[in-house]
Formats: structure tokens, sequence, C-alpha cells
């Protein structure tokens, strides 16, 4: 039975991050999970990657950190690293929800772990680097207006021992290592891909019952390239990565190539059609629908309209995934973009099984491409959705719904274009940041929206140094 109050919750607050949101929320969905999934993202975000997040996620709700509460300000400026973690902080003012589980962007669910709802606020895993000290990748949450203003008052009277969400969480809820064990989840539920090594035989015994696994640490498993063929990352040279970090590496390229990827591919051909004029640019081949071609709905040309058959009409065997007679990379508008996930096989379990999901991409008809990001603390982008609970992408309904207004006034304008380049051969995938160089006019207009890059160019030492120039 699907239980509307209580969600799992994740932040992106990039096109990379998103990258993850959509690996994770497909797993989550792939394993039948029974709560709404929901993702909070920044302003940064691009119109695409929402409305890709809102196929899969029940809402897309925008978080923004120009709040005018003074304690915000507070922190946020003393402590401008503290961004991102703030960012964090915003899951608590989701009470629409009585619980939430929260999960990084950069976890990947291997079952199902609705049970985690039985637990209580602040249920989290041990931290492998330090284990008296839980991991905030993982941990079980109610949401509160009250624990959020204090949170944030933390934040602004103490900052954070480790100058991010971790350190602020683990000393707000200090109790949290010897008050209750029944707050200690198990380590299976926040399982380190990479830190799991120091303790082989433990892995060895362990490993395989393993729930949700944590790519923690700056190499992500989008910074991996991936050959589709082989189904295997490649190997970047570094020689650090362990073999079972290479499995959980896999299984999280598997869930992105054969079920991420189909949704940009259809998301670009909705795109194409419902602006004429805006291209949506891939690179590398898309995946078209072999047997059918979309209609102008959208839906396979043999598909019943109504039945919504999902887009698997073609054989697996005679799905070519990359074309080809042009295997080298190129950059494509995609047109014809009615994508078959094809069948799931057992071949994505790795070591233990793992529940697929049936429905696999839909071809479905245009839906509205330009949700509202109006305002500007706390916006949901998505209507609320259909269910979703029933594994794989939603299915809509088959109206186009109209365009809702768009108030331009208060319209942060997201990036039009995707923040990432996708990089597809026959047999390589990569995704990388796209350098995008702003003219003055824009860079000017992202500081006065309180975009501010205070990690890169608006960095204090890069301000200093204008000024030490200017003042010469
Ligand atoms: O630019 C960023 C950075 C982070 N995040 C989100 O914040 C999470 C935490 O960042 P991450 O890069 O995953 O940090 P970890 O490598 O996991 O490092 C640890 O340290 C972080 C800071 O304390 C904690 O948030 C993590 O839970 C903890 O595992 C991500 O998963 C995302 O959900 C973004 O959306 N954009
Ligand atoms: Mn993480």
């Amino acid at each position: 039975m699907p239980v509307s109050d209580q969600a799992f919750v994740t932040l992106a607050t990039n096109d990379m991050y998103c990258q993850g949101a959509l690996v994770l929320g497909q797993s989550l969905r792939n394993h039948r999970t029974t709560r709404k999934l929901v993702v909070l993202i920044t302003p940064q975000v691009s119109r695409l990657l929402r409305v890709i997040l809102s196929r899969l996620f029940d809402e897309v709700i925008e978080v923004d950190l120009t709040d005018s509460a003074d304690y915000i300000h507070l922190a946020f400026l003393k402590r401008p690293e503290l961004g991102v973690t703030l960012t964090k902080l915003h899951c608590w003012t989701l009470t629409h929800y009585s619980k939430c589980v929260f999960l990084d962007a950069d976890t990947l669910v291997l079952s199902n772990v609705d049970e985690l709802f039985a637990r209580t606020e602040l249920s989290a895993a041990p931290d492998p680097g330090w284990p008296d000290c839980f991991n905030s990748g993982v941990f079980v949450f109610r949401p509160s207006l009250e624990t959020h203003g204090l949170l944030l008052q933390h934040a602004a009277d103490h900052g954070s021992f480790d100058g991010a969400d971790q350190g602020l969480l683990n000393s707000f809820f200090s109790s949290w290592s010897t008050a209750d064990i029944h707050k200690h989840l198990p380590f299976i539920y926040n399982l380190s891909s990479n830190t799991a090594y120091t303790y082989s035989p433990a892995f060895k015994q362990f490993g395989s019952s393993a729930k949700v696994v944590h790519f923690l640490g700056s190499a992500k498993p989008w910074n991996y390239k991936y050959n589709p063929q082989t189904g295997s990352v490649l190997d970047q040279g570094s020689g650090s990565v362990s073999q079972h970090q290479t499995s959980f590496l896999n299984l999280w390229w598997r869930v992105y190539h054969r079920s991420i990827l189909p949704l940009y591919e259809r998301i670009g051909h909705e795109e194409v059609h419902a602006s004429p004029g805006h291209t949506t640019c891939l690179t590398g081949g898309g995946v078209p629908c072999a047997n059918s071609a979309p209609t102008a709905d959208g839906m396979c040309a043999d598909s019943t309209p109504g039945a919504r058959e999902p887009c698997a009409n073609s054989p697996e065997g005679s799905r070519q995934p990359w074309p080809a007679e042009d295997p080298l990379e190129r950059t494509m508008v995609v047109e014809e973009s009615c994508a078959s996930p094809g069948a799931r096989h057992s071949e994505d379990m790795i070591g233990w099984p793992e529940t697929e999901t049936s429905a696999g991409v839909m071809c479905d008809p245009l839906s509205p491409a330009s949700p509202q990001f109006a305002d500007l603390t706390e916006t949901q982008t998505s209507s609320p959705p259909a269910d979703k609970a029933e594994g794989g992408p939603r299915e809509e309904p088959l109206e186009a719904s109209p365009e809702r207004p768009v108030d331009a006034t208060r319209d942060p304008s997201p990036p039009d274009a995707l923040e990432v380049d996708l990089a597809i051969s026959v047999s390589e995938i990569s995704i990388e940041e796209k350098v995008k160089v702003l003219s003055p006019e824009e860079q000017r207009r992202k500081w006065e929206e309180g975009r501010i890059d205070y990690m890169g160019k608006d960095a204090f030492a890069r301000i200093q140094e204008k000024l030490d120039r200017f003042l010469q």
C-alpha cells in the first residue's frame, strides 16, 4: 500500500549531482518503494533536468538559500562554503510528510529499504572514518520547522566542525552515539563503496546483505567513463578501485544506461517538438524506437493508445543501443527518441537479487516542459503526480496538460541548456561538466539573483584580488 505521508528525499544543487539523484530515484522505483520520492534542487539546475527529474520523482522542489531571516544570512555570510550544507537542512521543511529518509544523491539502493521508516529521528549509520559520528548520507528524520530553525541557529552560532552538514548534524544530534542503539542504522544501510575494503573479511561476510551503497568521497560514479558493450566502467588508470567497488560502479552505470539515458532521449524529442527553433542536443546516438515511429502524440505507432504499452515492441535482439554504422562520437539533435529500454535481465545483479522495473520507459505524450519556478524560497516544480510507486518512470495522462502561466517577474530562470555534456559512443559513455563562459551581463544577472559562485570566480580571494588591482 502506498504511504503518501512519508518520503525518500535527496538533494541536487547542479546538473552533475542530478545524474546521481536520477539513478538513486530509479533504484528506489526498481525496488518498489511504497513511499514518495522528493528531490530538492536549487536554481542552478537546468530546465531540462527539472523535467527529467519530474518523470521519476513525485516532487521536485526548488529551494533557495536567499532567505530573509537574519540567522540564515549570518550563517551564510560567515561560512559561504556551508551553502550546500544549509540546502540539505531544507529537508526539515517538508512538513507535509510525517517522516522522511534522506539519501545523498551519490547513494544507490540495492533492495527495498522501506523498513527504515520504522525508525525515529535521528537514525543514521556510523561514519566509516569515525564510527562515533554518523554519516549524513543516509538518515531518518521528522520534518519540523522548529527543528529546521534550531539547526540554522546552531549553524550560525557554532558553524560546523567539518565545514559541512555532517559536522553540524553530529554536533546537533550529539547524543546519537550513546543514547539509543535503535538510532544506529546497520552499516548495510550506508555501505561506503570505497572504504569497505579496509576490512575485507567483514565485507566478504556481510557485503552481500548491503542495502544502500554510498559513493562517498570525491570520485563519484558519474566521474567515470562506462563501456556499455562490456557493462563495465573504464579503468581510470589510478589502480585504486577495488573489485567490489567496481561492481557497485558498474551497477550504477547499468541503471544510468538502461533507464536514465532513455529519459534524456525522450525529453530531447519532446523539447524539439515543443518549441520549434529550440534544439536539444545530445552528444552521441539516440536510441530510436526500432519498429515504430512516434506518432504525433509521442506514442509508439504500433502500440495501442490507452494501453500505455512501454515502447518495447522492438525485440531486444534487434535493438542496437548505439548505431553501429556511426561508431564515432558525434553531436546530434535528437529527433526520434522513442527509447526502448529493453528487457531487464539478471545480469543487473551483482551477487544478490535486484528487482528491476518492468514498466520501463513509456513513450509518453508531451507533458508540460516549462514548469513554473515561481517562489523564491520553496517552489514545487512538479504537479502532484499520479501514483508512481509501481516501478519505472511514471505514466502520464494521455492529454498534454496546458502549459501553466509563468510569472516572469518571479521566475528565477533556470538555465535552459544542460550544464553537462553527455558524450556517447559505441564503447564509451561519459558525463562531463560543461565549461560555460558567461557574458558579463549573464554574470551580473546571476550575481543579482543571488546565484553566487562562492567557491569559484566569486570566491572572496578573487574579489579581494580585483579590489587590490582597482585600488593600486
Ligand atoms: O555540489 C554539490 C555537493 C553536494 N550535493 C548534495 O549533497 C550531498 C553530500 O555531498 P557528497 O559529495 O555526497 O559528500 P560525501 O562525499 O558523501 O561526503 C560526506 O560529507 C558530506 C559533507 O559533510 C556529507 O554531506 C555526506 O553525507 C558525507 O558522506 C550529495 O550527495 C548531494 O545530494 C549537491 O547537490 N551538490
Ligand atoms: Mn555522499
